[in-house]
């Protein structure tokens, strides 16, 4: 297998995303402690009730930017492709309201990772087509983190994906906590992406600990 797509699916494993609207106390204390918990993947995902913009946004992604270099995290951005190829992000992540993979993959390269957010195999085979280095799937379970939020698709789609004969590298998104991480593994994915589950926890690196175990637990099941 190709080296880029590898270091993909070993980086989807626990796939943390965060922006300040999902944070009680700093945001870059949670992403610490959710490093020193075991995050193998981070997500900056300003949006929502609150979301910071213009030079503020810029200074939190930077700080957060630093904080996964130190760890050797990579740091994805998520819609704003501007501020990714501002910062020199690793990758973006785009749904399928946002610009098209295809133009996206011509902006910021070949070496830069593109995540996009697929519902349907035709939206997959898209995204295929245009670039996509992985597609994140869902939501599985009932989410609270994102208010447009599609029907929920059970662990279903990620078994649908693979029958297809999909072999890019997959993540479950939506209301995945350690109790169901593993379902989504033996599913087929090769991670999962969680937001409120860590930083919406009292204990944000005992939270990424617990999914952490469930996600190599559920992976061993495979
Ligand atoms: C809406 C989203 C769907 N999936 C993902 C990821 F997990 F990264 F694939 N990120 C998003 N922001
Ligand atoms: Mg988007």
């Amino acid at each position: 297998m190709q080296e880029k797509t590898s270091a993909i699916k070993d980086a989807l494993k626990l796939y943390f995303i965060m922006g300040s609207p999902n944070c009680h106390r700093d945001p870059v204390n949670i992403l610490e402690e959710a490093i020193r918990g075991g995050i193998s993947l981070f997500q900056f995902r300003e949006k929502g009730q609150g979301a910071l913009s213009g030079t503020q946004k810029k200074k939190l992604a930077t700080a957060l930017q630093q904080v996964c270099k130190e760890a050797n995290i990579p740091f994805i951005v998520n819609d704003d492709i501007d501020l990714a190829m501002e910062i020199d992000a690793d990758g973006v992540h785009i749904g399928q309201e946002d610009e098209a993979a295809s133009i996206v993959r011509k902006r910021i390269g070949a070496d830069k990772w593109v995540g996009v957010s697929a519902h349907t195999i035709e939206e997959a085979e898209r995204a295929i087509k245009d670039g996509a280095d992985y597609l994140g799937l869902g939501p599985i379970y009932p989410t609270s983190s994102k208010d447009d939020a599609e029907s929920v698709k059970g662990t279903a789609i990620i078994r649908q994906f693979r029958e297809h004969g999909f072999s890019i590298p997959l993540v479950g998104i939506g209301g995945i906590t350690s109790t169901n991480a593993a379902a989504v593994m033996e599913a087929g994915a090769d991670g999962v992406s969680v937001i409120s589950a860590i930083s919406g926890s009292e204990d944000v690196e005992d939270a990424a600990i617990r999914l952490n175990q469930a996600v190599h637990s559920g992976c061993a099941n495979q």
